[in-house]
């Protein structure tokens, strides 16, 4: 198991996720996630749907290695979607970061209040 940080991981995977994009010269006979850009936004989008599915299944059976790899495809391609449009992991991180000790039942009931 690697001693990065996750959020390491993912910052590493996001800049090598942008040197794919067409912008950069990414080659889709090459690379996976360059082919994905080259399919335009619908093509990730529909990986995460399959992607989610597969996970909820996973997740039905109980099987932590499936659970884990089927969590890895869905993160990896939620990343795919934030370097299309963009953003970058640490804007997530910093929301969740945002969010700590804000219960969920507290802040529905402050967006009811509105
Ligand atoms: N982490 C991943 C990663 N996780 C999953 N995948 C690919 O995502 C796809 C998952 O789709 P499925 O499980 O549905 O498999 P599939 O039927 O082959 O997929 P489709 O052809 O239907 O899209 C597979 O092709 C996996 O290989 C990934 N492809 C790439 N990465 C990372 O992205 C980097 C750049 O990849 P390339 O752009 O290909 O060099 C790599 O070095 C890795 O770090």
């Amino acid at each position: 198991m690697t001693t990065d940080t996750p959020e390491a991981v993912l910052k590493r995977l996001a800049d090598l996720l942008e040197t794919r994009l067409p912008s950069r010269g990414g080659d889709p006979s090459t690379s996976y996630v360059a082919k994905l850009f080259s399919k335009g936004p619908e093509a990730a989008l529909k990986k995460i749907g399959e992607e989610a599915t597969e996970l909820v299944m996973a997740a039905k059976d109980g099987q932590a290695d499936r659970i884990v790899a089927e969590m890895a495809d869905l993160w990896f391609h939620c990343l795919v979607v934030l370097t299309e449009n963009g953003l970058r992991p640490e804007l997530v991180t910093a929301e969740l970061a945002r969010r700590e000790g804000l219960s969920g039942l507290t802040e529905k009931a402050s967006r009811t209040e509105k």
